[in-house]
């Protein structure tokens, strides 16, 4: 499976329906701390527009309603795995990407045979306290060294500024939050994602953006 260069998440269908339609192909919905109801409706909604864009969808923790909701793919951080049911992932055919801070959670990670590896954060971030160092670039080819061809996902403080220097370390794409939700016009950082991911697209990939 290979993965869009510019992974996009953000905290809501309205972003979805904001930025989605720009051309992104590959978008995590990250809600926190939402009553039930209200997160089946997000995840409702950014399906539909996901579909609607032929987006894929990755839906942040809530693996339980992404199986009752039919998404196909699902995120999860180490303490999330520790009490998902991977088997029922699996079952409903879900894909399943897993975070990584550290080997012994590289090792627990790739134990769960995940569609793909995120390591970060790879710069500080902004958007969460982290229990973690940044971890830098070279980490990545480090990461990529010891998953071999498993995807690899880069996040944290990742910029449009900074992509070359991901992708020089081995990864396969770029996760981003506050570089586009801060941003003073994120439609037209969005563009300028887009364009500078461009390069890093197989040639499948570089057919369905167009
Ligand atoms: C692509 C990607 N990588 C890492 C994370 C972080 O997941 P987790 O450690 O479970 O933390 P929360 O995002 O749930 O706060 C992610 N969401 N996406
Ligand atoms: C959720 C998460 N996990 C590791 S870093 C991070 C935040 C990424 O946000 P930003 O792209 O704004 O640094
Ligand atoms: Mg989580």
């Amino acid at each position: 499976m290979r993965l869009d260069p510019f992974y996009l998440i953000v905290d809501s269908a309205d972003w979805i329906d904001r930025l989605v339609p720009l051309g992104v192909k590959l978008v995590q919905l990250r809600i926190k701390d939402r009553p039930h109801a209200e997160l089946r409706a997000e995840i409702r909604r950014a399906r539909a527009t996901c579909r609607r864009h032929a987006c894929q969808l990755i839906v942040n923790d809530y693996w339980q309603l992404a199986i009752d909701e039919g998404c196909d793919f699902v995120h999860l951080g180490q303490e999330d795995l520790a009490v998902a049911d991977v088997a029922a992932i699996r079952t409903a055919r879900l894909k399943l990407g897993l975070s990584t801070h550290d080997e012994a959670e590289l090792a627990t990670a790739l134990a769960a045979k995940p569609d793909y590896v995120a390591l970060g954060p790879i710069w500080p971030t902004i958007l969460k306290a982290m229990n973690w160092a940044p971890q830098t670039p070279a980490r990545l080819a480090a990461w990529r060294k010891a998953i071999g061809d498993v995807p690899l996902v880069a996040i944290g403080g990742v910029t449009v500024e900074r992509l070359q220097q991901v992708f020089a370390k081995g990864a396969d794409s770029a996760a981003v939050v506050t570089d586009i939700t801060r941003n003073a016009d994120p439609e037209a950082r969005t563009r300028q994602w887009l364009a500078a991911t461009r390069t890093y697209l197989g040639d499948e990939a570089a057919a369905d953006r167009s």
